[in-house]
């Protein structure tokens, strides 16, 4: 129960109290009324979300890990990523359990067959996937999960019971996404290409399934952006 919602029953049952010890005649009816009212207020939409894992998609370069970097490090203690698992090796300097839980093809496979991850994907004959554990694992710590995952793992989670929140980060034009994954300068020409080309079937999507999500925005003046962004997690 929310902080507010606590003081007000608190305040009720004094009300009562109080007026049992100076004998005041106390309206046995409105006391429980008033009690179970505030007992059962609706909690705040802040208490609502606050532990709903949130999922972050949109194409490559638009800027979620900018924004998403941003606001993880402006409240370290309130936002996490779900360790990933994957089947690829890892590179010098990964850590088990910390960029990556590492497993093998069978394991992680024999996993989803038994329900174990909310989304996965085959990426160049690896897998990769996120398990509920790692998403509870995140809750359980106190704090709101990102998962920052494509459209087709945004769709798998949510088929599940995790009641996440959707959010997607446009560009202001293809034109503008397409010269800030070019002006990052870490894909080749044939990855940008790709890339753009993902790009546009996950616009597509936008357009024919706004519904999808619980809110789109979209990453023009990254001060404004990042303002709805801290705005959507309330
Ligand atoms: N509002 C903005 N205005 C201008 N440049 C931006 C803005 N937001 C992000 N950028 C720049 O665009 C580039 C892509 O951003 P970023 O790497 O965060 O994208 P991404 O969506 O996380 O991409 P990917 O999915 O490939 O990881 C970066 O060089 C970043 O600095």
């Amino acid at each position: 129960m929310a902080d507010a919602d606590m003081a007000s029953v608190q305040e009720i049952l004094e009300d009562f109290l109080s007026n049992l010890l100076t004998n005041k005649p106390t309206d046995v009816f409105s006391f429980t009324r008033d009690y179970f009212t505030a007992f059962h207020q609706p909690p705040s939409n802040q208490s609502l979300n606050s532990h709903r894992p949130v999922v972050i998609t949109g194409p490559s370069g638009v800027g979620k890990g900018t924004l998403i970097n941003r606001l993880r490090s402006e409240y370290p203690d309130k936002f996490a990523f779900s360790v990933s698992h994957t089947s690829r090796s890892p590179r010098p300097g990964e850590r088990e359990g910390v960029d990556y839980h590492f497993t093998t093809k069978e394991e992680i496979q024999r996993q989803i067959n038994e329900g174990a991850f909310v989304e996965h994907a085959i990426v160049h004959g690896n897998y990769y996937g996120t398990s509920r554990h790692a998403v509870e694992r995140v809750r359980d710590s106190g704090k709101i999960c990102l998962l920052d995952i494509d459209i087709q793992g945004a769709k798998q989670v949510k088929q599940t019971d995790l009641n996440a929140r959707f959010l997607f980060i446009t560009p202001p034009s293809f034109g503008v996404l397409e010269s800030r994954l070019r002006g990052r300068g870490t894909e080749r020409e044939e990855d940008v290409i790709k890339r753009l080309e993902g790009a546009k079937r996950e616009l597509d999507f936008l357009d024919s399934s706004h519904s999808f999500f619980d809110a789109v925005i979209v990453n023009n003046k990254l001060e404004e952006s990042y303002s709805q962004f801290k705005d959507f997690f309330g």
